[in-house]
């Protein structure tokens, strides 16, 4: 065995500087955003030192095309000779935080060493000219996308700050137009408490008005409601109609969440913009607010989450978790307060979010007691907020499923039966604990075979009349597996009333796939289906109303060789009528169906 011997790893310096600078970020359009960070953090540093200084960035942009040039001046800390080798010369060295730890917290936005470096996504070489506020002499440094740099002592002494000047390199000319410069300065740093000034073409203007008060305390910003709303649509690109104000407990997150005026998808992808030390991170974040809040969408600032390299998100660490929670409380107990305050409001915003509210309702049963009354659901009294149904009864019965919904509710509203349709995701759930959320009210889930309860059975004179017409009946839908059973119920214009129960449901869907999948498949579909046929449950019932005139004739009057035909045509209209699909049998029976009462109906004119 030979000696084994230690090298050290060799980095291809010229390539470490292409994946940070062109593969980290998602646009080169952030060069902007790292500098004006790094101004923000130097003036921090110099603030941190003289309290009373006033911060201030300047933007200049020359020339044109290929040849234009952007400079961007602060008046932050510097660097000294030292600082540059120290930290300009050592890729993920950073003069901004303690050690070597990347979590920790710390008054700057910058942490890992490298946004620089962006800077070679639009120019060929940065050149950076600095004065430190501690003294020393000004230094000029030139650093190269190969890893290289010069330093050079300056003769003549700066005032205190930081210049960047950058060449724009071929294909990047757009990114130094003043019109793109302007857009995304206003975009990363409309809230920066210091002012930012752009100059182009021998004309200056600033960038960022004054910060209104509401945003260090949006707990009053109820105050300025339509200065509130304008703020959010020209931040946020849409109207809206209402907000609700955010803040942690720790008072160092806060923010205004946005009223969506609009219903939005559960799926859709929720952003936030989020500003950390009131600068623009991220308008991607979407992991700061509880999944719930999907009808918000907010402006949040804060100073104590930490951002990830690429700036696109926040560490998921239990921070994020207590800022997360906190901002969701924020929502919920002002729509909480609102219940009180203004019920209409409350309203209004669970009318539009109601899928939103539902979720939240669902998993919290305080939240869901004191928002209930406005939580809309749809009934056999129309439309109406779980209130007004509570007004109407004390015990609400309701369907778990669209499918019972739809089967019953012709019946129901026809017997002026109240029938809530829980059928749409989380309203079963809900309705199912509304006796635990609110005292004396109770609920009863319905299926469709219990509204037979409701209807009036025959005498017995009616049903030795009818006997041998309700055998034929029987016998002319046996091959549809199909029970019929006459009996009186309402409304009278309603001649028949078919019903699924659950087995018989499960069989006609195993049919219908296998009239339509290819024969193997079907044959398995065909097997599966006939060791399920033979119970009671796998019959489907059409119930006839006696009290409808052409059931009362058909089946008191005078015996008929066509009642088979008439049935049949009962069954399929009391399909249609319950929106359920028609198997290709059904279809035809319908067609021939058809074809005879026109046949007929001309026989008896011929006959006149
Ligand atoms: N305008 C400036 N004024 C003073 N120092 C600066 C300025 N710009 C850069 N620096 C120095 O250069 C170092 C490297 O900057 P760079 O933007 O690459 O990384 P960072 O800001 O420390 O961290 P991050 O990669 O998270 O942005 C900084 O730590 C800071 O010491």
């Amino acid at each position: 065995m030979t000696d084994s011997q230690e090298y050290r790893f060799q980095v291809n310096l010229g390539g470490m500087i292409d994946i940070l600078s062109n593969h980290l970020y998602s646009s080169p359009r952030v060069f902007l955003r790292e500098l004006l960070q790094n101004a923000t953090d130097a003036i921090t540093a110099r603030m941190d030192l003289d309290p009373s200084h006033r911060g201030e960035v300047y933007v200049e942009l020359a020339g044109s095309g290929t040849g234009a040039t952007l400079l961007m001046q602060d008046n932050g800390i510097g660097l000294t000779e030292e600082d540059v080798h120290e930290f300009l010369a050592m890729i993920g060295h950073s003069s901004k935080r303690n050690g070597t730890e990347l979590l920790g917290e710390t008054s700057f936005i910058g942490r890992f060493g490298i946004g620089l470096l962006s800077c070679f996504m639009v120019s060929d070489e940065i050149v950076m000219l600095t004065q430190s506020a501690k003294g020393g002499p000004s230094i000029e440094w030139r650093g190269k996308p190969d890893g290289t740099y010069s330093i050079r002592k300056l003769d003549a002494a700066l005032s205190p700050g930081t210049k960047v000047y950058l060449r724009c390199k071929p294909d990047t000319d757009f990114y130094f137009e003043a019109d793109t410069v302007e857009l995304d300065l206003l975009h990363y740093g409309a809230l920066l408490p210091y002012p930012i000034r752009l100059s182009e073409g021998g004309r200056e203007r600033r960038i960022n008005g004054e910060l209104p008060d509401w945003i260090v305390r949006p707990e009053r910003a109820a105050g300025s409601r339509d200065e509130v709303l304008r703020f959010g649509e020209s931040m946020l690109g849409e109207r809206f109609r209402d907000f609700i104000p955010l803040r942690t407990s720790t008072g160092r997150t806060g923010g205004i969440a946005y009223i969506l005026p609009h219903a939005v998808n559960l799926n859709a992808k929720r952003s936030h913009k989020v500003y950390l030390k009131r600068m623009l991170i991220s308008e991607q974040a979407d992991n700061i607010l509880p999944e719930w809040a999907f009808f918000v969408k907010c402006l949040i600032w804060t100073d104590e989450l930490q951002p990830t390299a690429s700036r696109e998100h926040f560490y998921e660490n239990e921070q994020l978790e207590r800022v997360r929670c906190e901002l969701g409380e924020s929502i919920r107990s002002e729509l909480i307060a609102m219940s009180e305050t203004d019920p209409k409001r409350l309203g209004r915003i669970i009318e539009m979010h109601a899928l939103s509210m539902k979720n939240l309702a669902a998993e919290d049963d305080e939240f869901y007691r004191l928002i209930h009354r406005w939580l809309p659901f749809e009934s056999t009294y129309g439309n109406k907020t779980l209130g007004e149904l509570l007004d109407e009864r004390r015990t609400l019965y309701y369907t778990a499923s669209l499918d019972h919904y739809r089967q019953l509710r012709h019946v129901a509203s026809a017997q002026s039966m109240l029938v809530v349709n829980g059928g749409y995701i989380y309203e079963a759930e809900l309705l199912e604990a509304l006796p635990r959320i609110v005292r004396g009210a109770d609920t009863r889930r319905l299926l469709p075979e219990d509204l037979s309860l409701a209807f009036t059975d025959l005498n017995a004179e009616e049903r030795s009349a009818a006997l041998e017409a309700s055998r034929a009946a029987d016998l002319a839908l046996q091959r549809f597996r199909c029970r019929v059973m006459l009996k009186r119920f309402k409304p009278e214009e309603l001649p028949a009333l078919f019903t699924l129960p659950e087995e018989a449901a499960t069989l006609r869907s195993i049919e219908r796939a296998g009239e339509e999948s290819p024969q193997a498949f079907a044959s398995v579909l065909g097997s599966l289906g006939g060791s399920m046929q033979s119970g009671a449950g796998s019959y489907s019932i059409l119930y006839l109303n006696l009290n409808n005139p052409v059931v009362q004739r058909l089946f008191m009057g005078r015996p008929t060789s066509r009642l088979g035909t008439l049935v049949e045509m009962l069954y399929a209209n009391a399909l249609m009528m319950g929106h359920y699909p028609m198997s290709r049998q059904e279809l035809a029976l319908l067609n021939t169906g058809i074809l005879s009462l026109i046949d007929w109906s001309m026989e008896s004119e011929k006959g006149e």
